[in-house]
């Protein structure tokens, strides 16, 4: 596992933060830190990136022990926070030349133009920091966390502030950087933004891991693991509903939800599976009109944690979900 965090205790002087997190994260991957305001998604994302001290638990970047080698593991991640500032008066080659000083880089002009090229900050070079607008701005603190070239990289609501171009920009470049042997974690607000590029979801409410799970398709070890997908299926109106019949007897689908004219389940196989399924329901005469596979279920998976998670907690635990629109969590 990439990133390993045991038994993690953390206490600000008048509240505990975290409590007894524990998770593993997989290499090359990029994980979404979920959960309402005030869980702690902060807080952790620091004492992994070495810049707290926690009460008692371990962190590990592969084999390195976070904790006991602080140095080493700043030189091993990224990190982005949430409110980071930049030297205003400085270029953009001015910013990116002193980080790669701190990080005392043999080759630095080499890592500079290997940043400035993958984030597509050429035409900014010589421009002020203070002068770049919010996505450029963005960019810059990026271009800044991965200057080293880290294995890991940490962002704190990276996309906060963004316009829907810069988010989507975004969401290419941490695909790129994953594609590139990266291991990101990164924490938002915005689940519908998250969905573009996760691989895995870790939910984290009130301090405590409410679960991790793989989002989406993945492959791993070489062989495709499939998770199931949300379907909406939808017949003509008037139309016998006993046709469904048909939906049911397949090993793959599984029924949440059925109305006179429509079935919401999961199904589990593979894209060519999928196919055949849809085949076979056209071939025995259900009267579709309709077969949507649902966008990619982050909201749904999150929203069925803190269900399960609340009804498992003691009650004091158990409070408002935090959720607010389709598209983000409050
Ligand atoms: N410096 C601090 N001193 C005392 N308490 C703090 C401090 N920073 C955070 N907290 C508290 O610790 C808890 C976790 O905060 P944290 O900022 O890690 O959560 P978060 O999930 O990142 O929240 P948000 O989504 O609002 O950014 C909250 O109850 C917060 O009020």
């Amino acid at each position: 596992m990439a990133i390993r965090v045991s038994d993690l205790v953390f206490d600000y002087p008048d509240k505990r933060a975290l409590y007894d997190v524990s998770f593993a994260i997989p290499e090359n991957s990029i994980t979404a830190l979920v959960g309402p305001n005030g869980a702690g998604k902060t807080t952790l994302l620091r004492c992994l990136a070495a810049l707290e001290t926690p009460v008692s638990g371990s962190v590990h970047l592969g084999e390195l022990a976070v904790l006991d080698s602080p140095r080493e593991a700043h030189r091993r991640l990224g990190y982005l926070s949430d409110f980071f500032g930049l030297y205003e008066e400085l270029t953009v080659a001015q910013c990116l030349q002193f980080v790669a000083a701190s990080y005392k880089l043999d080759n630095a002009a080499q890592a500079i133009e290997q940043v400035v090229t993958e984030l597509g900050l050429q035409s900014y070079y010589g421009t002020r920091a203070g002068a770049l607008s919010r996505g450029w701005r963005q960019r810059l603190g990026i271009a800044q966390a991965i200057v080293h070239q880290p294995e890991f990289l940490l962002l704190d609501e990276p996309a906060s502030g963004l316009d829907p171009e810069a988010r989507h920009e975004l969401a290419e470049l941490l695909t790129r950087l994953r594609a590139n042997g990266m291991t990101i974690l990164v924490s938002s607000h915005i689940l519908a933004e998250l969905e573009a590029y996760s691989t895995h979801m870790l939910v984290l409410e009130q301090g405590r891991i409410l679960g991790l799970k793989a989002i989406g398709d993945q492959t791993v070890n070489g062989e495709q693991k499939i998770n199931a997908r949300l379907l909406r299926i939808q017949i003509l109106p008037g139309e016998t509903t006993d046709s469904f019949q048909h939906c049911f007897e397949h090993p793959g689908f599984l029924l949440s939800k059925q109305t006179d004219d429509e079935l919401f389940g999961s199904f589990t196989g593979s894209e060519q599976e999928q196919h055949r399924f849809l085949q076979g329901l056209i071939e025995a005469g259900v009267p579709i009109m309709q077969f949507h596979v649902l966008d990619r279920d982050m909201q749904n998976v999150y929203l069925d944690m803190l269900k399960q998670a609340r009804t498992a907690l003691p009650s004091g635990i158990a409070k408002s979900s935090g959720i607010t629109t389709s598209s983000g969590i409050k």
